[in-house]
């Protein structure tokens, strides 16, 4: 299965060892509401800790992309927190919990010897980090699996993506808004990678994608002064791609609803076209330019004569 796969592909750990780690932090839910509008909505929902993410919620977390994986359906996804604010990161019960043996030592002991770290405290944190960064890095939303034709390299998901911002995105919720194609800021909503102040810096993919989506100056101003980029400033250097509407901000379920307009202009059209879009963009992004090439060619091929292509063409359509 897709999970064995991520599991056991990454530094040879079981998916049954990890999940049971990551499980002896519970707290919190990600919930997924696929909608006939092939936009599907997943919520970060932990608003007793501000949507900070537990160990459970990692594991659902690569649940639920396996199942928007397997939706052929689906054309986009907006990632939101619940009660108005997105994300603050790692649960720090846990962190803190692992990063002292004395709390947790069985946890801490188990841990140590499948990673094969040593156990001083120092090096449990990192290591907490690493498992972190198998389950959002390769269950990012952004894992796609391109057309069968092309192999069977997963680079993101196949639907367009949204962070829907509201209130705090700190430390590693910042990193999950860089894992979505696009970012939708809500007025008096902060995006903060806070890391430094914790002695850290993204082990989630925060920081490399965070460079693809600002540049290398925006990203070390970002990360060196743990700036607060609110709406204004999100635009300013292209980490946000739109802020809400004032009058509609505030109430969650209106906020959700501009989100899906704004998306919609995107995403309208037949599932597979939408589908194809995302593909050639992310392997034009990702991948080394003749597999790109290689890869676009065969995607044009999954689109190429298909019932929109044929629809288009019998309409005899004029683009003015
Ligand atoms: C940076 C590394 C990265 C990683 O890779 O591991 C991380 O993500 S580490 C976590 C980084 N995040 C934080 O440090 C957030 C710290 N919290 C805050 O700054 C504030 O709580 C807030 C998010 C700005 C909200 O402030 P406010 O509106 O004043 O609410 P409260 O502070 O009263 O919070 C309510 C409640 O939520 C708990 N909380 C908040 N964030 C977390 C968290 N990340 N983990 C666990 N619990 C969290 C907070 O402690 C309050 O609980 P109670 O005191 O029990 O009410």
């Amino acid at each position: 299965t897709t999970i064995l796969f991520i599991y056991t592909d990454a530094k040879g750990f079981q998916e049954k060892e990890i999940r049971e780690k990551l499980q002896a932090f519970p707290g919190g839910s990600i919930d997924l509401v696929k909608q006939e509008s092939g936009i599907a909505v997943l919520t970060v929902n932990n608003p007793a800790r501000m949507n900070a993410f537990s160990g459970s919620m990692m594991v659902e977390l690569e649940e639920r992309v396996s199942q928007l994986e397997e939706w052929t359906e689906g054309k986009g996804l907006i990632i939101q927190g619940a009660a108005g604010t997105f994300c603050s990161g790692s649960d720090l019960n846990a962190v803190r919990a692992i990063s002292n043996p004395q709390v947790s030592p069985q946890y801490c002991q188990r841990y140590i010897q499948s990673s094969g770290q040593s156990s001083t405290q120092s090096e449990i944190y990192p290591t907490l980090g690493s498992v972190l960064n198998v389950v959002i890095d390769i269950s990012n939303p952004q894992v796609i699996t391109l057309p069968s034709v092309v192999g069977s390299s997963r680079l993101a998901l196949p639907l367009l993506s949204v962070a829907l911002v509201e209130g705090n995105a700190l430390g590693g919720g910042a990193e999950l808004t860089t894992a979505c194609d696009f970012r939708l800021m809500a007025p008096g909503s902060v995006i903060q990678f806070v890391h430094k102040h914790m002695g850290l810096v993204p082990g989630w993919g925060g920081a490399a994608r965070l460079v693809r989506i600002v540049g290398g100056q925006n990203a070390l101003k970002m990360l060196g002064g743990a700036l607060k980029i609110d709406p204004e400033m999100g635009l300013q250097i292209g980490l946000a791609d739109g802020v809400l509407e004032g009058s509609l901000a505030g109430s969650g379920a209106n906020a959700l609803l501009e989100a899906e307009q704004w998306l919609g202009c995107y995403t309208t059209g037949p599932a597979p076209v939408i589908r194809a879009i995302k593909s050639v963009v992310v392997s034009g992004r990702e991948l080394p330019l003749e597999v790109a090439l290689r890869t676009e060619r065969d995607v044009f091929g999954t689109v190429w004569g298909g019932p929109a292509n044929l629809q288009a063409l019998a309409t005899k359509a004029k683009h003015k």
